[in-house]
């Protein structure tokens, strides 16, 4: 038998109070004073319980990036973050383009035990944007995908994402496109715009990503099919997925944590902790992605987690890698930009950082949120601590968070999975260790 809590007090995401009994990986009771004498009692005074977050959108590096992050590390900094679920992006080595290394992947994350990894598997063989790669095998595989996409790289070919998009209806999966017209962007830096050419850095124009986007909904409309959009970065994005939304094309988008709070000024300083892919945008797109996200019209929150190792990092900004860490921020992120202001209640932040994220990505046990039955999979956030974010908060491998040094509201405290705890008093737990007591 695994160890019982009793969460005494939170605040649920409705703002109600209540207790929650949790026994063998289930939520067992539900209510205004349950008693359960041999359960660990967890005061939870002042904290907001959230169904544990999902991410769409993780790099977890493994096989083949081990020196960026592991599945154990990433998924650790899951759990820090408050997420019991991610996502693994494609772009390993060897690519997750067969059934095979989904399965690896999947395997990787049960030994873990810090959270469920659901594998994506990349569009085309080995992201090279020629040959589609065995999608059917890969969701008849163990690790059942439903997600697909070459992140990092656009499909840019449309035949090809056609082709895809018919493929994957036959079980109802859904292509998560990394819209970034290639021709368009050959060599680019950051945003194109006065401060790219005052910077002397070559220009990363909207209209890439708005054309693919274009193209890609009415695609899906074409072939009646479900098309997701990785890390929407523009005003004009907001505006082409509001028009198919309303023509009822199947298109659902997500928003990065950093695209929601961060602006190109960043850049001036030629740090490369802020070269990300997309680029950080203006003022007027980061106002348009926050309103969009209000109105429903870009469904979910991902992180786009994307650990690299430092000298990657630290070096002149045209050779730095792109990505930003975001597992161990998100939550604080999203507080700053939309909850301090009441323009998101938590239970919106449950929405869009967990029940909808598995809804896109079919995954099972999120779409009640925190009832009794479902799996004991929470999290417990003290809204009203605030820290300067520190490398101590970062639990993966990667140290290229764009927060260090920021204040942030809030802080997770405790975190479950499937009924045992993750993080505890703000502290990554052993899972392992707690498994062989
Ligand atoms: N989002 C990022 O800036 N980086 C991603 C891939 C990518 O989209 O370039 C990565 O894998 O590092």
């Amino acid at each position: 038998m695994s160890e019982s809590f009793l969460i005494a007090g939170a605040t649920l995401p409705d703002g109600s109070r209540a207790d929650l009994l949790i026994e063998d990986g289930t939520v067992v009771e539900l209510g205004a004073s349950v008693s359960a004498t041999d359960a660990t009692r967890v005061d939870a005074d002042g904290l907001i319980a959230l169904p544990g977050l999902v991410d769409l959108h993780t790099h977890l590096r493994e096989p083949g990036y081990e020196q960026s992050e592991t599945v154990l590390t990433g998924t650790r900094a899951a759990a820090a973050g408050g997420y019991t679920a991610v996502f693994a992006m494609a772009n390993t080595s060897p690519v997750s383009d067969t059934a095979g290394v989904v399965e690896q992947v999947l395997s990787l994350g049960e030994a873990a035990g810090y959270a469920t990894v659901r594998p994506i598997g990349a569009v085309t063989v080995g992201l090279g944007g020629e040959q589609l790669a065995e999608l059917g095998a890969m969701a008849a595989s163990r690790a059942q995908v439903r997600v697909f996409s070459d992140d990092g790289f656009c499909v840019s070919d449309p035949m090809l994402m056609r082709r895809a998009l018919e493929y994957v209806k036959a079980f109802d999966g859904v292509i998560a496109q990394h819209a970034q017209e290639p021709r368009l962007t050959q060599g680019a830096q950051m945003n194109e715009g006065v401060l790219s050419g005052e910077l002397g850095l070559a220009g990363w124009p909207a209209v890439a990503e708005e054309s693919i986007i274009a193209r890609d909904v009415l695609l899906a409309e074409h072939v009646g099919s479900r098309l997701h959009v990785c890390h929407v970065s523009t005003a004009g994005s907001v505006e082409v997925i509001r028009w198919a939304k309303s023509r009822g094309i199947r298109v659902t988008a997500e928003v990065t944590p950093h695209h929601l709070l961060l602006t190109e000024d960043l850049v001036r300083g030629y740090d490369a902790r802020y070269k990300v892919n997309p680029p950080l945008r203006t003022r007027d797109d980061v106002e348009a992605l926050r309103e969009a996200l209000v109105d429903g019209t870009i469904d979910i929150v991902a992180t786009d987690h994307a650990p690299h190792p430092v000298e990657a990092k630290d070096t002149e900004w045209d050779a730095a890698a792109n990505g930003m860490v975001g597992l161990e921020s998100a939550l604080s992120v999203v507080h700053a930009a939309l909850v301090a202001d009441g323009r998101l209640d938590w239970a919106d932040v449950a929405r869009v950082m967990s029940s909808k994220p598995a809804e896109i990505g079919s995954l099972a046990g999120y779409a009640d949120g925190l009832v009794v039955g479902a799996p004991a999979n929470l999290t417990l956030y003290d809204p009203e601590a605030s820290r300067s974010f520190s490398t101590e908060d970062l639990a993966g491998k990667g140290v290229n968070s764009p927060y260090l040094g920021l204040e942030l509201p809030g802080r997770v405290l405790h975190t479950f999975h499937q009924g045992r705890r993750t993080v505890a008093d703000g502290t990554v737990v052993d899972v392992a260790e707690v498994a062989r007591a």
